[in-house]
């Protein structure tokens, strides 16, 4: 590990070893404005020498067996979790989350991306068809695609760039991460652990930096034949403009503006705190937070008292404070720019019940130049307002009431996007014609992230293209092929 200025400076890792780079860009700790940490700012040299990399490591890699490659992920997940801790303080200074996210979701879920990946690898079958009367029978086989691009964002750092790794890599691909350049570390430290854990070098190659230098030489390299992204949606459009001339294969993760439908059999003391969490878990920078709250109107009134009572015990707090439900938001720019819509709807004659400008925000000096904002409730609110219609990606949230479930299934499809929705209610027939009903790649009915890896994840309309999880990975991270013989 090399320090500039005392601060710690990361290096790119390359076909199994630790480079320094020409440039590096600042990064700061969220909960005080400083910078920490530099990152190494690469660009189409850095790219090239990784695809060098993962070629040569291909064919080594791909022919192993389903189950040595995935002792290999085994044995990274042990030790990843031994450095649990470690990896938990990391994620919480990086990106701003609290101690308490990191160590019981964050990391935790990074370590569990390698043994379920390890695990599911083992249990893939192809198809096969006969055709007796011409004597032929039909069969599938799947072979890794080639070198994968793997582009992560800033909100669950290890969590999400794991999710890609694990099948990539399991499938027998070899890959090039590209993290956010706003929370590098954890993904640094991670290559520290993968010569112990047995990849060999170049089949798990890291480049950092931003995503106009490094992303685009990555993403329009034609020696990369797939790409894996979960960001936002302007950036996916690029990316899908910069990969076209190559017919390249995409999975893209993108946003959402997530409803909440709370019909009047709701069972209120679960779903408030759960819709508190699901509003702003993680500052509200998860693409699968609540955003838009549809409470049926003869419990309006007393949803929104007691949600406000219960926004207002969510506290935020030093990163580092066990008892913090929230920490700082990712950069003063998402500050601000999460704080204009605050003053878009004050401005559209929307009432804003507590949190920013309401309530006073007390952090201690050293923190007072971070990233904080009070989680916000905002009411009185028109569809069509932006605050209704785009991703704030923070902690603000807006509540309106409903009448019919027609019309509430109405209002929920209502937006570009269509990631994830909760419906609560108490009525069995009801929560399965709404969740039918919705524009949603994720319905969670009475409950929110519950997941299970097995099965499809991913938005359809702008939240995205293509769905991940056991089966999903397997096939984006693989050709099929069909082929028939003639006896
Ligand atoms: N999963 C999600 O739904 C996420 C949504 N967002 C949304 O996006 C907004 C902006 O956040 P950003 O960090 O700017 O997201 P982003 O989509 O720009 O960044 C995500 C990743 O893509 C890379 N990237 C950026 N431009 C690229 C390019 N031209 N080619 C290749 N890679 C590129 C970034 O370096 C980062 O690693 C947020 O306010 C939020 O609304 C952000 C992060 C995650
Ligand atoms: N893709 C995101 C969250 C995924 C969560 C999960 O797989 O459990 C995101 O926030 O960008």
């Amino acid at each position: 590990m090399a320090a500039r200025g005392g601060l710690l400076m990361l290096e790119n890792f390359i076909g199994g070893t630790f480079l320094p780079c020409s440039s590096y860009l600042d990064s700061y700790d969220p909960s005080t404005g400083e910078v920490y940490c530099h990152v190494p700012n690469s660009g189409e040299e850095e790219v090239e020498a990784a695809v060098e990399a993962a070629r040569a490591a291909f064919p080594g890699w791909s022919s192993r067996s389903p189950q040595e490659r995935s002792q290999v992920l085994q044995r990274l997940a042990d030790l990843l979790e031994q450095s649990l801790e470690e990896l938990a303080q990391a994620e919480c200074k990086d990106q701003g989350k609290t101690i308490t996210l990191a160590r019981t979701m964050d990391i935790p879920r990074a370590v569990h991306n390698f043994r379920f990946f390890a695990s599911s690898i083992l249990h893939h079958t192809s198809e096969c068809t006969q055709m007796d009367h011409l004597g032929c029978l039909h069969y599938t086989v799947r072979a890794p695609v080639g070198i994968a691009a793997l582009i992560s964002p800033w909100n669950l750092p290890l969590y999400l760039l794991t999710w890609k790794i694990a099948p990539a890599i399991a499938a027998g691909n070899t890959v090039i991460a590209k993290p956010s350049e706003l929370t590098s570390v954890t993904a640094w430290m991670m290559c520290r652990l993968l010569e112990k854990a047995g990849v060999p070098p170049g089949v798990v190659n890291v480049v950092f930096g931003t995503g106009p230098r490094v992303g685009e030489a990555l993403v329009s390299h034609p020696d990369v034949p797939l790409i894996s992204f979960t960001g936002s949606q302007p950036t996916a459009e690029r990316i899908t403009q910069l990969s076209a001339p190559h017919c390249k294969k995409l999975s893209l993760e993108l946003g959402g503006k997530n409803p909440a439908i709370i019909f009047e059999d709701a069972n209120l003391d679960e779903c408030i705190p759960t819709t508190v969490r699901s509003s702003f878990a993680n500052q509200g920078e998860i693409c699968l937070c609540t955003s838009r709250i549809f409470v049926q109107r003869s419990i309006y009134n007393e949803f929104l008292k007691r949600f406000v009572e219960a926004t207002r015990m969510w506290k935020v707090g030093v990163p580092s404070d066990p008892s913090a439900d929230m920490g700082a938001l990712i950069s003063q720019a998402h500050l601000e720019k999460v704080r204009s819509y605050i003053k878009k709807a004050r401005l559209e004659g929307a009432r804003i019940l507590c949190g920013e400008g309401v309530d006073t925000l007390n952090l201690p000096p050293r923190n007072q130049a971070g990233y904080f904002m009070l989680p916000t409730v905002i009411t009185d609110v028109k569809d069509e307002s932006c605050c209704m219609k785009e991703e704030i990606f923070g902690p603000v949230t807006c509540v309106v009431p409903f009448d019919s479930e027609e019309e509430v299934i109405q209002r929920a499809n209502s937006v570009k996007y269509g990631l994830a929705a909760t419906v609560w209610s108490g009525s069995v027939g009801r929560v399965h014609r709404v969740a039918k009903k919705l524009q949603s790649g994720l319905v969670w009915t009475n409950c929110w992230l519950i997941r299970e890896l097995n099965l499809p994840f991913g938005g359809m309309k702008s939240s995205g293209v293509g769905r991940e999880g056991a089966r999903d990975s397997y096939e984006f991270f693989t050709e099929v092929k069909t082929i028939t013989v003639k006896h």
